[in-house]
């Protein structure tokens, strides 16, 4: 949440011939409704069967993609099976101020109901994080770096790993 995929795979793009796509967004057209909305309308559990819906198809039909997922992705259990696996990693405080800073803040942090509590969101990092850590065969930490430099260095360290 907020440490940077949608920056870092818009320039990936521009600097490779990947194409991006983003499982929130394919959630989100496949529904024709916001993941506010869902999460609102329906709970977090329906929300978790899209994506697990998405992630059988990911595996089954889609190659040679950059795919950018939402946060909580990572629990699907063929995610090995989907491809090289990339980490962008930061700190905390550093994603809550990165998206604090950018002129569209408030609306940024609305559309995350998970970031709405923010000490709630602070628990789900540090559950999370060491389970990213062990799930990621790339690690870029994004602290201080371009989105220009974080793509520049996904591109590399994923070429080498395939
Ligand atoms: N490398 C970076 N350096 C500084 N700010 C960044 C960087 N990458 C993203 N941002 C800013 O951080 C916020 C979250 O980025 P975004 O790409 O929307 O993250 P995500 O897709 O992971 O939720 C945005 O306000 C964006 O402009
Ligand atoms: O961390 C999570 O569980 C979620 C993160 C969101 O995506 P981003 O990580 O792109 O904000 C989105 O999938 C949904 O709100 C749930």
């Amino acid at each position: 949440m907020g440490v940077g995929k949608g920056s870092v795979a818009r320039e990936v793009v521009k600097h490779s011939d990947y194409i991006a796509i983003d499982t929130d967004d394919l959630i989100e057209s496949m529904e024709n409704r916001k993941i506010k909305a869902i999460f609102e309308q329906e709970g977090e559990k329906y929300f978790r069967k899209l994506e697990k819906h998405i992630a059988k198809w990911l595996e089954k039909s889609v190659r040679n993609t950059l795919i950018s997922t939402g946060g909580g992705f990572y629990k699907q259990e063929n995610l090995k099976n989907i491809g090289t696996i990339v980490l962008l990693d930061s700190g905390f405080d550093a994603i809550i101020k990165r998206i604090k800073e950018h002129p569209n803040a408030t609306k940024k942090l609305k559309k995350r109901p998970l970031l709405s509590d923010l000490k709630a969101a602070r628990k789900l990092y540090e559950e999370r994080r060491p389970e990213y850590l062990k799930l990621a065969d790339v690690v870029i930490d994004v602290t201080n770096k371009s989105a220009k430099e974080c793509a520049k260095e996904l591109l590399k360290k994923v070429k080498k790993h395939v």
